[in-house]
């Protein structure tokens, strides 16, 4: 089992402790049963005998919560190591595999994937502990009588043979199960994203509940019941041939003579000892198949490869860069999907570039592959004259997306001269009277679809890179606030310094640009100042 393995190979010696505890809690416990049937009524007092008795309970009970207690321990630091891991590594996926996979997905693995790997380690100690008392059991049998032994060991063979065909079965089902999972993470989504929309109109609350959820809901119950099913029923067939068996031994021991009747009670009763624990062992196995099956999920999607550390490319990128260019460059959504490019670009310091098109011809798809955010699968980028990265891309970029995230703080780490800043930046987005700005935490997200454009807009100039790029950012402005974007704003934010790429639909300030670049179908064309001027009912025809 690859979680099982993983987990030896980073915490070997942990590992080897508690597998010696365990079996030091077993042997304990078969000891017990051992000198319950011989020694206990040979002691000289009943009070010696109860106190020694006393004693070996206590310390079995110590080695058995000891036992528990590491390896819950350690499940729950490799868990923590893990989630941590993987939140981090999601982070560093590129967002094209993220898309890829779909929220769904990302959620499942998040949740409901992590948790099961958590309840596989709650319940790792009941199926070592079972697997090793077994151990420990066979061997005591095996010294009170060995071909009994064999016999036990034919009959568990045969009940263990059915119950792992049930217990297979177990894990069909639970790998469908956790389709339906992601199925249900993404009607969640609906429900909640989508919950204003659902209010509205009820016929499609009802046709999205009917359909889409109930067959996410009914398919992952269905198969979490036959999961079940099969798995109580691989415990009750284990239960009761456990039982035969202590019939069979008697039987042995009456008819045949093979063992006295002593020696049938010590089998039996070390029988019946190890039936709870071995029964709670494969009560704990499907458990154990869900959190493998999660495992693998997370493994196939966030491979456990160290994670690159590209900074070294991002020093590639010299602070006082002048041009920067794109030659040939494409990208392909998936599955023969929209294509971009090929294309090429040029960008010199401090220019302000506009970029217009029709709805669906490609202009955020570009945005994402020119700051890096989308790899080239063809091309290359060049910053004055020396390849670049897409991590040295992304390190120049600072992009407003036309559904920005909000994060609630403007500078990492500010400074006084950076609080200043970001006040006279609020005042000039005009949003002094609805939010404050205290140590660097925004006062309310609370906020209209224009004022959140703008916060956005707040949050990207924070960053203090050499290049904004705004995708379609004035699209929810007021006509006022919109003329002083492009007449103020942007000379100002150009007089600054920064390097500036707007996508736009708006025709009447395209004279704000030093270039005007057009995206038709994939494909950029730079326009000559003629036909910039005429770009607008060239869009509106187009779409
Ligand atoms: N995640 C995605 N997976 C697959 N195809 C996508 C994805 N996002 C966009 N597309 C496709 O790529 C094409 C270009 O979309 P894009 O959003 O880049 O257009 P746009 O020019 O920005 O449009 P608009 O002006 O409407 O914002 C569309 O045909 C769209 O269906």
């Amino acid at each position: 089992m690859q979680l099982l393995k993983t987990i030896l190979r980073q915490h070997t010696l942990a590992f080897i402790a508690i597998i010696l505890l365990n079996l030091l809690s077993a042997g304990l416990g078969i000891a017990i049963i051992s000198w319950i049937n011989h020694g206990l009524l040979g002691e000289h007092s009943l009070a010696l005998g109860i106190s020694k008795m006393l004693g070996l309970l206590i310390l079995l009970l110590a080695t058995t919560l000891g036992a528990q207690w590491s390896l819950t321990t350690l499940g729950h630091q490799f868990i923590w190591r893990k989630r941590s891991a993987m939140v981090w590594q999601m982070m560093n996926t590129p967002i094209a595999t993220l898309e890829a996979k779909g929220e769904g997905e990302l959620l499942a693995l998040l949740g409901p994937d992590i948790r099961n790997i958590t309840l596989a380690f709650v319940r790792l100690p009941e199926l070592i502990q079972g697997i090793l008392l077994s151990l420990v059991a066979i061997g005591y049998l095996g010294y009170l009588s060995v071909p009994v032994l064999l016999i036990t060991i034919a009959w568990l063979i045969a009940t263990f043979t059915l119950g792992y065909k049930m217990v297979s079965k177990v894990y069909q089902h639970i790998a469908q199960v956790r389709d339906y999972e992601s199925d249900l993470q993404s009607s969640f989504q609906v429900v909640i994203q989508g919950r204003k929309e659902l209010a509205l109109n009820p016929a499609r609350a009802r046709h999205f509940y009917e359909t889409h959820y109930q067959t996410a809901a009914l398919g992952y119950k269905q198969n979490i019941v036959k999961a079940d099913s099969y798995h109580l029923s691989a415990i009750n067939w284990s239960n009761i041939m456990m039982l035969g068996l202590i019939g069979v031994i008697f039987l042995l021991a009456e008819t045949q003579g093979w063992i006295s009747m002593t020696v049938a009670t010590s089998f039996s009763l070390t029988i019946l000892f190890l039936r709870t624990p071995l029964l709670q062992a494969i009560g704990a196995y499907p458990t154990l198949l869900s959190g493998e099956l999660a495992f693998k999920k997370i493994n196939e999607l966030l491979p456990n490869t160290p994670l690159q550390d590209d900074d070294t490319e991002t020093a590639n990128v010299n602070d006082n860069w002048q041009q920067l260019r794109w030659e040939a460059i494409t990208w392909q959504y998936p599955e023969k999907g929209f294509q971009v490019g090929p294309l090429s670009m040029t960008v010199t310091r401090g220019e302000t570039i506009f970029i217009i098109g029709a709805n669906g011809s490609g202009k955020s798809t570009l945005s994402l592959l020119l700051t890096g955010l989308y790899p080239m699968a063809q091309g290359r980028a060049y910053c004055d004259d020396q390849s670049v990265s897409s991590k040295g891309l992304m390190s120049l970029f600072s992009v407003v997306f036309t559904k920005p995230y909000l994060f609630d703080t403007v500078f990492l780490e500010p400074s006084e001269a950076d609080h200043e800043l970001a006040t006279e930046w609020l005042a000039r987005l005009q949003l002094d009277n609805t939010i404050t700005i205290n140590h660097h935490q925004l006062s309310t997200l609370s906020l209209s679809a224009g004022q959140s454009k703008r916060v956005a807009l707040l949050l990207a100039m924070a960053e203090k890179r050499d290049i904004l790029f705004l995708d379609e950012w004035a699209a929810e402005q007021d006509p006022q606030f919109r003329r002083y974007f492009y007449r103020e704003l942007l000379p100002w934010l150009k007089q600054l310094g920064k390097t500036l790429l707007i996508i736009s639909h708006d025709d009447d300030y395209f004279d704000v640009a030093d270039r005007v670049y057009e995206m038709q179908q994939g494909h950029l064309r730079l326009l000559s100042a003629e036909e910039s001027r005429q770009a607008a009912r060239a869009v509106i025809s187009q779409s």
